[in-house]
């Protein structure tokens, strides 16, 4: 596999990635208007469903959402209500943190199955971002060798070393979500690159992780490839190992989003209840909370117009 500019042809041959994100000058775009911020943004629907949220009990405010019985009477209906809200918050979130992130890249971090690139491309649409899955990239790079391959044919260290190219090249980069690969966390350059732009550590219980890999398999993730047993077995002693092993690298994110947390937040007793866009909208309120933060916003800062200098 070429080393050498594995982002490049990803991103230049992508027709959804506008010429000016390439290039990675500021958009005017409908989400970085925010003087008549809901007028342009929400349409009449929106309107519509957000003028009926305030007969409901549906509380939100510019530092937390919280849901209270009412929105959440009983287990049956939880992703029923859920799904009628979050739409609405989601957007209006990402118009709130979208002043303060000013085109700043988004990075996702957590374990394999965490849910880094479902949440992500949430968060991408809603702020309007182009999304990027580091592993997708790498394996554009190989010719359509898939993961699983690269680590079998080369060797885990080889991939490690394309993760941080592919890493080091997105940190140039403006107004990208991306989904990093569970272990990236482990390389402290790859650190140096994403702290570019705000880093967001999707801390999910690994028995929920290992339920989410049963459903889907292990074939994309060849770490998860040793152990014996069933499914969900394999992968959660696979996914115990590596949580010890990596518990703290996790911790250097700039912001937690815990699963736990959203759920005790919105009374959901089973956070497998959690839709993605109820985690996307936490993360959006974590990044905020992250943000206004003064002292946060400085270095954020100094260390994006580092990579700023690079790209122009
Ligand atoms: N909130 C969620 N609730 C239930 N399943 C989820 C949730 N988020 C992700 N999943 C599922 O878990 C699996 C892994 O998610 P994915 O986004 O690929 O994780 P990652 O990119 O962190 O490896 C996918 O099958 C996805 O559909
Ligand atoms: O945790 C890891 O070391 C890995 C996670 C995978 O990505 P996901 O986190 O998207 O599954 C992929 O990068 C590779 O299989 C290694």
């Amino acid at each position: 596999m070429e080393a050498s500019s594995i982002c490049a042809s990803s991103f230049s041959n992508c027709s959804w990635v506008s010429k000016s994100e390439k290039t990675g000058k500021k958009q005017s775009g409908v989400f970085f208007k925010f003087s008549q911020e809901d007028k342009k943004c929400l349409n009449s629907r929106d309107i519509k469903v957000a003028k009926a949220r305030t007969k409901i009990s549906y509380s939100y405010n510019n530092n937390s959402y919280n849901a209270p019985s009412v929105v959440y009477p009983s287990l049956e209906s939880e992703k029923y209500q859920a799904s009628v809200d979050e739409p609405f918050i989601l957007k209006k979130k990402s118009q709130d943190v979208a002043p303060y992130l000013d085109g700043r890249c988004i990075y996702l971090v957590g374990m394999m199955g965490s849910g880094k690139t479902t949440v992500g491309k949430i968060i991408s649409e809603a702020l309007g971002y182009s999304f990027f899955d580091s592993d997708k990239l790498i394996e554009q790079a190989a010719g359509g060798t898939s993961v699983a391959q690269i680590f079998k044919q080369y060797s885990e260290s080889k991939f490690r070393d394309y993760e941080s190219q592919v890493l080091g090249e997105l940190s140039m980069m403006r107004r990208l979500v991306v989904a990093t690969g569970g272990g990236a966390v482990i390389r402290p350059i790859n650190w140096k690159y994403m702290k570019h732009g705000l880093t967001v550590w999707l801390d999910v219980p690994l028995e929920a992780l290992a339920r989410r890999i049963a459903a889907v398999g292990t074939d994309s993730r060849p770490l998860l490839h040793d152990e014996s047993g069933d499914p969900y077995t394999k992968a959660l002693l696979r996914l115990s190992t590596l949580s010890e092993e990596r518990g703290e690298a996790y911790t250097n994110a700039d912001t937690r989003v815990s699963l736990e947390h959203i759920a005790a937040k919105l009374g959901v007793r089973d956070i497998s209840n959690l839709t993605p866009t109820a985690i996307a909208i936490e993360a959006l309120v974590q990044i905020e909370n992250f943000l206004k933060c003064d002292n946060n916003s400085m270095v954020f800062a100094r260390n994006s117009q580092f990579s700023h200098a690079k790209n122009y």
